[in-house]
């Protein structure tokens, strides 16, 4: 385990080459041996400049969004996507078991928490790299959450992705929040931003010519399906133009029931 830039680990083993950020216990790359990268993240110049901000997330890899979804219900001066993804999360562990390199992160209200969520926890990640990669997130608290895991796939040009095990029916959060029906097969060509209401546990992302990326989700209530293409009018200012080919968002996702105590993890293997 080397450290790449400050706050940013990497790892290399005989199954794998991963990047980590300790900012968010954050997942930004994961290589496995003679593969391509499962995970997008934005350009170099866009991470350094998150990291070198106190509350900028980096956009990429498996941001754990939490303790809100989207905008805060209240406060529209408080971050989006709450405040775990830009925290300095501990990693208390590090250990490579064999089959896979085991990574643990903690982060524990404080202060900096208690200004935003008034509520005492206590979060884990533990992240499970080897074949596939594995992140859980795990909270002890009374207050109540919601939040994702708000993957970050890197495809090879997305009018050709083809989704799975999404679900039978979304919410068009682009179209007035109307509840739709899916398609069984779900293909991309505009900003697209569907809460899937009845999620499924395996979702699988095919690109004809690179093969089929399969995600396993626990602890969801709904899965949402994200890109903002370009000029949507939204397109975030931290990504390249064109970056919006090579990504899709499949976030494994508690939006519509909160939590308290609890846990949200995806499992990610290429196929
Ligand atoms: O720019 P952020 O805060 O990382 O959010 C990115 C997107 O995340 C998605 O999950 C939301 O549905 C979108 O509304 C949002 O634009």
């Amino acid at each position: 385990m080397v450290q790449v830039s400050p706050g940013v680990i990497e790892i290399k083993h005989p199954r794998f080459t991963a990047r980590v950020s300790v900012r968010g216990a954050q997942l930004l790359s994961f290589i496995p041996t003679g593969l391509r990268d499962l995970l997008w993240c934005t350009a170099p110049e866009f991470v350094d400049a998150a990291l070198a901000k106190g509350n900028k997330p980096i956009r990429g890899g498996i941001p754990i969004c939490w303790p809100w979804f989207a905008a805060h219900p209240e406060r529209s001066d408080f971050p989006s996507h709450g405040f775990a993804r830009f925290m300095d999360w501990k990693l208390v562990h590090s250990e490579d078991l064999g089959e896979y390199h085991q990574l643990v992160f903690k982060l524990r209200s404080c202060a900096a928490t208690l200004v935003y969520w008034p509520h005492e926890f206590a979060a884990t990640v533990i992240m499970k790299l080897g074949v596939s990669c594995s992140v859980q997130f795990h909270v002890k608290t009374q207050g109540e959450w919601t939040g994702a895991l708000h993957t970050y796939l890197a495809v090879d040009d997305i009018y050709k992705v083809e989704l799975e095990g999404l679900g039978d029916r979304y919410q068009d959060n682009l179209d007035g929040l109307v509840l739709k029906q899916a398609d069984e097969v779900a293909t991309l060509n505009r900003a697209t931003e569907q809460m899937y209401v009845e999620p499924e546990n395996v979702t699988r992302v095919k690109e004809p010519d690179f093969g089929t990326k399969e995600l396993c989700h626990e602890g969801h209530t709904d899965i949402m399906l994200w890109t903002p293409w370009e000029n949507a009018g939204n397109s975030p200012a931290d990504m390249h133009a064109g970056d919006y080919k090579r990504m899709v968002c499949v976030e494994t996702s508690r939006i519509q029931a909160t939590q308290r105590t609890g846990m949200l993890s995806v499992r990610i293997e290429q196929r």
